[in-house]
């Protein structure tokens, strides 16, 4: 159950990156520190990541992809964007103001760059989960090694959480492995353009008028991994209602535990809802001055980078506990997918 918590905890995670490995005790302590923010909130920032690249390379890729001409993103359109396009699960999304204008964002999906050979569970789906992953023409965008290397160290690092948090939970280190064969985590790209609105910038947290560019929602899988920038705009939700605001920490990554790990737990861990207010177009064009340390930039709005960790598309998914049914992963995340607009068919009935 999530409580009613005013903040985020900060959890440091400087013992997963120790030349020499951690110690027993250090990671005791992180195990029970994790089970405790995951237990509460649902959501911790973690501090001194195990990664290589900065925050400020992170979000320079980004911006690199997003500020590509619109016809070159577009040939990287999944199918519901493109009916003669192949790629039905990874690639680009555009921009769907018709469709929801409280969900306004584009995005770039990458998955496993290993091919997937299990079968799926769902041969006849319009969505392809295993397909392997579309990239621009590497003359216009040179982006996809750096891009590779964070995904492998991003599910590297989630494979370390998600040991300690089996051992929080009772289990052996190594309990969840057999979730992680043909792992279908996604690194996704996200820009939220800016939007003029006087009721997206400070004020009353739980306004109705407050204008979102992501719904309320929780994610799908194991854990989610964040990189956003310093726009700002996440919020989560606690106990109470309350939408409690969670601020960009420099270097930090924000993580989640998504629905399948609160089942898994048996109800111990919780998948905490959390939206996205739209970025002011005043903020962001300053906040895009400051990075880009020139004030004429054209504002990008808010940039943000989850790594959605998840398992094989056949994952038995059940409780820790053994007293409850079992879902399968590849089923429970395609019944989700209905729910984002991002994954709905804009050509549908076309
Ligand atoms: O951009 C963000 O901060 C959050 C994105 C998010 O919640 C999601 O894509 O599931
Ligand atoms: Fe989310």
């Amino acid at each position: 159950m999530t409580t009613t918590f005013s903040s985020l905890p900060i959890v440091d995670v400087r013992p997963l990156g120790a030349p020499d490995g951690a110690s027993e005790e250090e990671l005791t302590a992180l195990s029970k520190r994790l089970y405790d923010a995951f237990a509460t909130t649902g959501f911790a920032y973690l501090v001194n990541v195990p990664l290589s690249y900065s925050h400020a390379t992170v979000f320079n890729i980004s911006r690199e992809f997003f500020t590509l001409p619109e016809e070159e993103k577009m040939k990287l359109a999944k199918r519901s964007f493109r009916r003669d396009h192949h790629n039905t699960y990874r690639g680009y999304f555009p921009t769907q103001s018709e469709l929801a204008n409280d969900n306004l964002k584009e995005g770039f999906e990458m998955g496993p760059m290993q091919p997937i050979r299990t079968q799926s569970t769902s041969p006849s789906s319009k969505f392809n989960l295993t397909e392997p992953n579309i990239w621009p023409d590497a003359t216009i965008f040179q982006k996809r090694p750096q891009l590779e290397t964070l995904y492998t160290e991003l599910q590297a690092l989630a494979s370390n959480l998600l040991s300690l948090l089996a051992t929080s939970l009772g289990k052996p280190a190594d309990y969840f492995a057999p979730y992680l064969e043909d792992s279908l985590s996604t690194l996704r790209l996200l820009h939220y353009p800016p939007v003029v609105s006087t009721a997206s910038g400070s004020g009353s947290t739980n306004s109705d008028e407050v204008k979102l560019s992501c719904t309320p929602h929780t994610d799908s899988g194991i854990l989610t991994l964040l990189h956003q920038d310093s726009t700002g705009g996440l919020e989560v939700r606690n106990s109470t209602g309350e939408w409690i605001a969670a601020p960009y920490i420099p270097e930090s990554l924000v993580v989640n535990i998504g629905d399948l790990m609160a089942k898994v737990s048996g109800g111990r861990f919780v998948a905490t809802m959390h939206r996205v207010r739209a970025p002011a177009l005043n903020a962001s064009a300053s906040a895009i001055g400051q990075q880009n340390g020139e004030a004429r930039a054209k504002p990008l709005g808010r940039v943000s980078v989850p790594f959605f960790f998840e398992p094989g598309e056949n994952c038995l998914v059940k409780s820790v506990d053994g007293d409850e049914g079992f879902v399968l992963y590849g089923e429970h995340v395609r019944a989700k997918m209905k729910t984002w607009v991002e994954f709905q068919d804009e050509l549908e009935d076309n």
